[in-house]
């Protein structure tokens, strides 16, 4: 091919010289011979850095394999599919494998790549009671109404799951079964994950070397870095909820790692088999600083292992093995778009952490919707949040104390009381971001959403990433 390319580059460039020495307009007829040919070098120079340009051009674009290119598309409520997709990508480029990371939010399934060579991977968990992440529910949808979009696909399919749950990978097996339905065809056998086990990840690399390539690099894990504990404070004294302590994790040496409001920091508890334990990050990288609400779980038997370890048994100083997450589902929307903030409990982390970058970067127009037991022991960071209404970072706040009236009030009824006052301020361009409980409070805030707004400005609000949920 590039001796064909070559040999046409030459051509064209004899063919332009023979032109330009027959053409010769009046003005180069009347110079003597030796600019006359000076004018036709220097044309043919411009041509050949022409020629140059374009190839240099042309080498930007990805490499293509003997099999072609391949899409990485994900879909991701916490992050770990959108991180194993990233790896994916970073393990076929180094191969010489061209691939593109895309997110499903917001595809549209007739723009997936159907050429014969070009493949897509598919990475996805499944969340709440075997469901899709929130950025997956507009492209299932579509499918399921027309599922010959994914008609002659080629893909493979790497599905994250947690054998805990009722429903096992219960959204990878149903997106599955809707690309088989289109006629999509699998290259290889899907890998599902259990809670993040080391051994799926490792046969999902292997299944890639039908791509055209056996020596792919492994997918390379992030890190741990060695932290400590540099403060650890009970918020909630004498709360009839469990004890939340605010926790912050200093670099040992160093700087910390980058993050944005909206990741999640992974912590590796000692000596329980690298057990991880997840907490949204309540910090931004300006505090230089890890910060976490951390609830300790009391069972019948005894302590919750990681809130325990971190809560009682880590002495203030001693090292905490620590990664962080992106989980740009819940990262802040493009520019100065109002937020509306919904949590409760620990959940007001991952809020504060976003109304921390919004004061930083001087922006107004949120409103907060937090929900706990009693305002007397359970309103945390109450003097932040005060301060962020005085400054006009928060234009306001609306609480929600179960155990401070008979009625036990919830967030949710405090959506179904502002209504008129939500809808306009989703109208006026608003995202909605929920951050707390699964039980009760997630599932409470989206049907009192959907009663406010609608269900179907809800989907597509969820659709346009405007309604994004850090639930757990
Ligand atoms: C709130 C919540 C609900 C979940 N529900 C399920 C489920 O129904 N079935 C399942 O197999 N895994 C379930 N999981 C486990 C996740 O699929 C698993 O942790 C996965 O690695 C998360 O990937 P993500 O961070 O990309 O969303 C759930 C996890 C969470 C936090």
């Amino acid at each position: 091919m590039r001796l064909i390319g070559n040999a046409a580059a030459g051509l064209s460039l004899a063919a332009l010289a023979a032109l330009l020495w027959l053409w010769q307009p009046a003005f180069v007829w009347r110079m003597p011979g030796a600019d006359r040919i000076a004018v036709a070098v220097a044309a043919c120079l411009l041509w050949l850095s022409l020629c140059v340009w374009a190839r240099r051009g042309r080498g930007r674009t990805p490499p293509e394999s003997a099999s072609g290119t391949v899409a990485v598309v994900y879909a991701s409520q916490t992050g770990s599919a959108e991180r194993l997709a990233n790896q994916t990508v970073s393990s076929l480029e180094a191969g010489g494998i061209g691939a593109r990371l895309i997110h499903l939010r917001g595809l549209d399934s007739a723009a997936l790549p159907r050429s014969a060579t070009e493949a897509v991977l598919f990475v996805v968990s499944t969340t709440g009671e075997g469901e899709p992440p929130d950025d997956a529910r507009a492209f299932v949808e579509a499918l399921r109404r027309r599922p010959a979009a994914v008609r002659d696909l080629r893909y493979g399919l790497l599905s994250l799951g947690d054998r805990s749950y009722a429903q096992y990978c219960g959204f990878g097996r149903e997106f599955e079964s809707l690309l088989r339905t289109g006629g999509a065809t699998p290259l290889f056998e899907t890998v599902e994950v259990d809670n993040g086990d080391a051994t799926a990840i490792e046969r999902w690399h292997d299944a890639l070397a039908v791509l055209g390539t056996e020596a792919l690099p492994p997918l390379v894990p992030e890190p741990f870095l060695r932290m400590r504990l540099e403060a650890r404070r009970l918020l909630n004294p004498g709360s009839p909820g469990g004890p939340v302590f605010h926790l912050s994790l200093a670099p040992e040496m160093g700087t910390v790692p980058d993050w944005q409001a909206g990741d999640i920091a992974e912590i590796r508890l000692p000596g329980s088999a690298g057990l991880i334990r997840e907490y949204s990050l309540a910090s931004v990288p300006a505090d230089a600083r890890l910060e976490l609400l951390v609830r300790q779980q009391r069972h019948a038997d005894g302590y919750g292992v990681g809130s325990a370890w971190l809560t009682l048994d880590c002495p203030l100083g001693g090292p905490v093995d620590v990664r962080v997450r992106r989980n740009s589902a819940f990262h802040a929307p493009e520019g100065s778009r109002p937020m509306l903030l919904i949590g409760n409990g620990t959940g007001i982390a991952g809020l504060r952490a976003h109304l921390k970058a919004r004061a930083a970067a001087k922006l107004g127009g949120a409103w907060l919707i937090f929900g706990e037991r009693q305002s007397r022991h359970d309103f945390h960071f109450r003097e932040e949040i005060e301060d962020w209404q005085r400054t006009g970072v928060i234009e306001r706040v609306d609480l929600a104390f179960s155990r401070d009236t008979a009625q036990c009030i919830y967030v949710q009824q405090r959506i179904v009381e502002s209504g008129a006052a939500l809808d306009d301020f989703v109208h006026r361009g608003a995202a909605i971001y929920v951050c707390g409980s699964l039980e009760g409070m997630a599932p409470g805030v989206d049907a009192a959403l959907r009663q406010v707004l609608g269900s179907p400005l809800l989907e597509s609000l969820a659709a346009d990433g405007r309604y994004r949920r850090d639930v757990y």
